[in-house]
């Protein structure tokens, strides 16, 4: 996979970069948010998901002889070109951690550094958060409707080009099993597997010894694809044929898979003749165009599926393209920042601020986030972003601070986490968000109020900027 490299950014980044450094503003101090405005799939959550890509990438977040070379051809001076020979990212972040559940218009992470190296680091956050939790929350919708199933990626060849490596990755945060994208797999200890394709069977002449040929050199996790020519008539009667000589051998048949035609239909039909032949212990694999919609349809209709794998809808986060998550400044050489906007849902909130998740002192979230100026303490009401009349008493609610330390000046503050750690941690996060956000249509609204400092100082910047 490539090394992200600085130049892994959008032009206007370097811009601005040469200009604050020849204006000498360069070394201010600023302070930007990553936030999203809308959950996206019309849902009532977000799973948070490429922190740790991201901090890890950083490391190599430089710039190359080649790459200076090459921006000496795209207009950028020699001595600013020069400083940024020795650019690293050395500033503070401050993050959700990687696979809790997040909501839209509060900060999930937190970049204080220079201006320089702050801005430019955007593209690259944007582009490793915005992805990964796009495809996490996808994949946490399907593993919401099938607790109980397998659910495995099969999307790298359906991928936006070397997406597909990531999606992988963000899929197993969002609670798939395992996936078919080998060097995902090997890259993030997420179990690999796999059955196979049509071009197989139809390679021979004869469906049976396709199948046996299989069962023979790859006895272990054996599943076969049995709807090439007829499932009922020819796959299945094969597949069956194959289970039985396997078990003189002393193997099993992991499964068939159903990769066409009504998935309900023929798991039923497949599982009860499987079940007939005293082959109860075979497991059903459908594919074909699946999403959370269509496994829960497949759930309604009691399909005996054990096994699904899921492709395009997955790695592309179908039907929506992308999460729009920005970053924005905030602070500036210590003072608050606001950006204004006619559309007042899109009216940054300034200063460094803390972001609480609330919940009954015996465990269970209450519904509510409260956004704090960062070292506010003593606050216990949070009011609605910009209708007056609605706010909330929290004060006899636990607060729980999410944006924790993750780098401080450019060292990681903790060592880094496995996929498997992640994964455990965004399950049981998810486990606390209440049903009513989980559903998927009308999901119940999220509140993510603010503290009265927070909104009285954010109306003065607004005021200000009013008048001018
Ligand atoms: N029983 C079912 N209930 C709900 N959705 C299903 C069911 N069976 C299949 N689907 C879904 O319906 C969509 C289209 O299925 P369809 O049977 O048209 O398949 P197809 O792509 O036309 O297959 P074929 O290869 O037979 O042409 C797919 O997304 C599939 O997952
Ligand atoms: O439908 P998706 O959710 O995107 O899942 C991936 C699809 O990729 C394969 O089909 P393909 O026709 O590419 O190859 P095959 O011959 O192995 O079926 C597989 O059989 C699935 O149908
Ligand atoms: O292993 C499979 O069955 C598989 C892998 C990728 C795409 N479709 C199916």
């Amino acid at each position: 996979m490539p090394n992200y490299t600085a130049t892994y950014t959008d032009l206007y980044q370097l811009s601005m970069a040469q200009v604050y450094f020849n204006e000498n503003h360069h070394s201010q101090k600023a302070v930007f948010d990553y936030y999203f405005r809308k959950n996206p799939y019309q849902g009532g959550y977000t799973v948070f998901a490429g922190l740790e890509t991201l901090l890890e990438n950083l490391n190599d977040f430089q710039f190359s002889k080649e790459e200076l070379d090459y921006l000496a051809g795209q207009h950028f001076e020699a001595k600013f070109l020069s400083y940024l020979k020795d650019f690293r990212f050395r500033g503070s972040i401050y993050s959700v951690l990687e696979g809790d559940v997040v909501f839209p218009n509060q900060p999930i992470l937190r970049v204080e550094g220079s201006l320089l190296e702050a801005q430019l680091i955007e593209t690259f956050l944007l582009n490793m958060l915005n992805f990964q939790s796009l495809i996490a929350t996808k994949a946490r919708r399907m593993r919401y409707i099938a607790p109980d199933g397998v659910l495995l990626d099969f999307g790298l060849r359906r991928a936006h080009g070397p997406g597909g490596y990531y999606a992988s990755r963000a899929a197993f945060i969002g609670g798939f099993n395992g996936t078919s994208n080998v060097i995902a797999a090997k890259q993030f200890d997420i179990p690999v597997s796999g059955t196979m394709a049509h071009s197989f069977v139809q390679s021979y002449d004869d469906e049976l010894q396709a199948f046996r040929d299989f069962a023979q050199n790859r006895p272990k996790n054996c599943v076969l694809l049995v709807d090439t020519y007829n499932t009922l008539k020819s796959g299945l009667p094969h597949a069956i044929t194959v289970a039985k000589e396997m078990e003189e051998r002393g193997e099993k048949l992991m499964g068939i898979r159903l990769d066409s035609g009504d998935l309900a239909y023929f798991a039923k039909e497949c599982r009860k003749r499987l079940d007939e032949a005293g082959l109860s212990y075979v497991k059903i694999a459908v594919s074909n165009q699946l999403d959370e919609y269509v496994i829960k349809s497949l759930q309604e209709q009691e399909a005996p599926i054990d096994i699904y794998g899921v492709g395009t809808n997955l790695v592309v986060g179908k039907p929506d393209a992308a999460l729009g998550g920005v970053y924005k400044l905030v602070a500036y050489n210590e003072e608050p920042r606001i950006k204004i906007s006619e559309n007042i849902a899109k009216i940054t909130m300034p200063y460094s601020k803390q972001v609480y998740r609330l919940s009954l002192a015996d465990g269970p979230w209450i519904g509510a986030d409260a956004v704090a100026l960062f070292d506010e303490t003593e606050f216990d009401s949070i009011y609605h972003p910009f209708d007056q009349y609605k706010s909330m008493k929290i004060e006899h609610l636990e607060k729980e601070a999410l944006l924790q330390p993750v780098m401080l000046n450019g060292e990681r503050c903790h060592a880094p986490k496995s996929l498997q750690a992640i994964a455990d941690y965004s399950a049981k996060r998810f486990a606390q968000l209440p049903l009513e956000y989980k559903r998927f249509s009308n999901a119940h609204h999220y509140k993510v109020g603010i503290s009265k400092k927070l909104r009285d100082e954010r109306d003065a910047l607004i005021k200000q900027y009013k008048t001018i």
